[in-house]
């Protein structure tokens, strides 16, 4: 079985979300069942690149991996693209075999009994701007899939009032989840340059409208990758 890979970076860190600022090296699966209109990652999305995804073995993938780090063991974040259109539990046992830690990103539309063999597993359903519907059954076998995994988190995007309200919607189906909020990045050409001010504008605009109005679960922040490095890629 081979993976198909869009691309493997690091080490740098992460920029997102509960582990926002953690070493990591990057392992970035091509191909998604979603196509969000505001997707930052369209490279491992868009058929269109279809050619410049490698297949990989778990070994070779692995391989890279070590590479990268050093061969130091850290948390390696599998991301996309949606991972989990893909088998990653070979990938992981052998990581975790020579000490390394797993975090994955998916939206939660399809579920992998390796979930449960992920240290953070990051379900990030799409709310209305992203043009997505969430299957919440879908979502449901996805949080009972991570059960065994270290922890389950909740991130969500958002882009204006209907997202930030369907937010607390999702929240109260899964109330056991941590949730983060994250405003989304309207420029995500990787040939242009991201408005910082822009980017604080929008943070602050979803703090002020979460706190502002009493509702205090969730943890607010920035994409940080985004703030250091704007849209490149490979960071
Ligand atoms: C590119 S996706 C890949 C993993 C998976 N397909 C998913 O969406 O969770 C990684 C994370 O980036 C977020 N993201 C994508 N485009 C974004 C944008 N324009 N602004 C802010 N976050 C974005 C997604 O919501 C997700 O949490
Ligand atoms: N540094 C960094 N942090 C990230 N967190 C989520 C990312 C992603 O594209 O999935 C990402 C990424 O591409 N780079
Ligand atoms: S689910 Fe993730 S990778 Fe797929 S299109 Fe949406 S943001 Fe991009
Ligand atoms: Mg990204």
């Amino acid at each position: 079985m081979t993976l198909r890979i869009a691309e493997i970076f690091g080490p740098t860190i992460q920029g997102e979300g509960a582990l926002i600022g953690e070493p990591t090296v990057f392992v970035r699966a091509g191909g998604c069942d979603y196509r969000c209109s505001w997707c930052d990652s369209l490279h491992a999305v868009d058929s269109a690149f279809r050619s410049t995804w490698a297949p990989m073995t778990a070994d070779a993938a692995l391989a890279e991996v070590e590479r990268l780090s050093g061969g130091q063991p850290l948390t390696v974040s599998l991301s996309g693209g949606n991972p989990a259109i893909q088998d990653f539990g070979p990938l992981i046992s052998l990581g975790r075999a020579r000490g390394y830690r797993f975090a994955c990103e998916t939206q939660g539309s399809v579920a992998r009994p390796w979930f449960g063999d992920l240290a953070t597993l990051v379900l990030s359903p799409k709310p209305p701007s992203s043009g997505q519907r969430v299957d919440w059954d879908a979502f449901a076998a996805c949080v009972a899939a991570g059960a065994p995994a270290g922890q389950t988190v909740m991130k969500i995007v958002i882009f204006d009032e209907a997202d930030l309200a369907w937010a607390r919607d999702a929240a109260a189906r899964h109330p056991g989840l941590p949730l983060y909020l994250q405003p989304g990045n309207p420029e995500v050409d990787p040939d242009r340059p991201v408005d910082p001010q822009a980017l604080a504008d929008r943070l602050l605009w979803l703090v002020e409208r979460t706190t502002g109005r009493g509702w205090f679960t969730p943890r607010i922040l920035p994409q940080l990758h985004v703030l250091i490095w704007g849209n490149r890629r490979g960071v």
